[in-house]
């Protein structure tokens, strides 16, 4: 590609800007802190976000959109969800007439309840739609930025649109699938953070393997569902953003939105371990967005719901494990 722009300069989009300038691509990464892009440029690194990933000089950060926008083929959003909206309005007038814009935002907007998908065409109009996908899968920004083996998923309505991300991300370390179920593919990444919350608060509880997997089994049921009902396919979630990344971020050490439950699990305040986490943890906001779309939707969530009576109820934890645990027995 001429020229490809990188919207969010924390772990994910550095990572993602990494591979695609190590691809000999002109890649320009935007941080809505202009010191930030500053400080990427003279160290060739980003130390606040990412320092284990020295950068090539194909890449160069800059606080300036247009700067970013301006002739990109390849336009990827990494924003945290609850800055998407906000950032398109600002990117808006600058993206090219032609490019291809790639969200690898893992979330659902408080509110609305929209996905980033949602979110895009609203702001973007539907006639964007075609030059639209999403980047999803288990993929720790450390591993991928390390060229560790790593296997993802874009999806997109448009069949060559999409071939030209898959093809635009790919790498003999990254292996790109494609998808044309964009919302099987969201609802996936979004919804897994929220059963990591519950899954690392299992391990900080001290519970065992049985309580992990049986989280991840009926956690995958839970977002299986709701993605059904907003006309994903269960299969889709069988795969990398379902299945994928819901046991990576349940068992991995990497998983902030894990660590968040893992530390509340020891006793610790979400306030506390949030100021002390330095980077976003989509699924404590998504945790109360996926409860709303449960009710608005009518599908049974138990544990989104109890993740979320615990971070925004004031549950205590260990009562919800007590309520999940022994709701009325049914069918699996
Ligand atoms: N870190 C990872 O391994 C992966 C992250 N993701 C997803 O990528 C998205 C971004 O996550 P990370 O890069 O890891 O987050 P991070 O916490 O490492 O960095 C967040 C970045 O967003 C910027 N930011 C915060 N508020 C902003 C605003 N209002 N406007 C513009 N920029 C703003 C921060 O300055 C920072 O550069 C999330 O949706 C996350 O779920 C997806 C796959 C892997
Ligand atoms: O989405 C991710 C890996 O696929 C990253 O998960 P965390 O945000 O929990 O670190």
């Amino acid at each position: 590609m001429s020229k490809v722009a990188v919207l969010g300069a924390g772990a994910w989009g550095t990572a993602l800007a990494k591979v695609l300038a190590d691809k000999q691509n002109p890649t320009f990464l935007w941080s809505h802190r202009e010191e930030l892009a500053l400080l990427i440029n003279e160290r060739r690194v980003n130390e606040r976000y990412l320092p284990s990933a020295p950068l090539p000089p194909t890449l160069r950060a800059t606080g300036d959109l247009e700067e970013a926008l301006a002739g990109a083929e390849l336009v990827v959003l990494v924003v945290p969800s609850h800055a998407m909206r906000e950032v398109v309005k600002l990117a808006r007038p600058y993206i090219p007439n032609r490019a291809l814009i790639c969200s690898a935002t893992k979330g659902i907007e408080n509110d609305s309840l929209m996905l980033m998908s949602e979110v895009l065409v609203d702001e973007l109009g539907r006639g964007v739609e075609p030059r639209l996908s999403y980047l999803s899968g288990p993929s720790f920004a450390k591993e991928v930025a390390a060229g560790q083996p790593t296997a993802v998923v874009v999806a997109g309505k448009s069949n060559d649109e999409t071939v030209a991300v898959q093809h635009a991300f790919a790498t003999e370390r990254l292996r790109v699938y494609q998808s044309d179920d964009v919302v099987g593919v969201e609802v996936g990444g979004a919804l897994k953070n929220v059963v990591a919350i519950a899954a690392g608060a299992a391990d900080g509880f001290g519970f065992g393997h049985n309580a992990r997997a049986g989280l991840i089994t009926r956690g995958l049921a839970e977002i299986a569902r709701i993605a059904m009902v907003k006309g994903g396919s269960p299969l889709t979630l069988a795969g990398l953003s379902g299945l994928g990344d819901l046991v990576l971020t349940c068992t991995g050490e990497l998983s902030r939105n894990r660590t968040v439950g893992y530390e509340m699990g020891r006793g610790r305040t979400l306030d506390d371990v949030l100021t002390h986490l330095g980077h976003v943890a989509e699924g404590v906001k998504t945790a109360k967005s996926a409860y709303d779309l449960g009710v608005k939707l009518d599908v049974d969530m138990p544990i989104t719901t109890e993740v979320y009576r615990v971070l925004y109820e004031q549950k205590p934890a260990l009562q919800a494990v007590v309520d999940l645990m022994n709701r009325s027995l049914r069918k699996e």
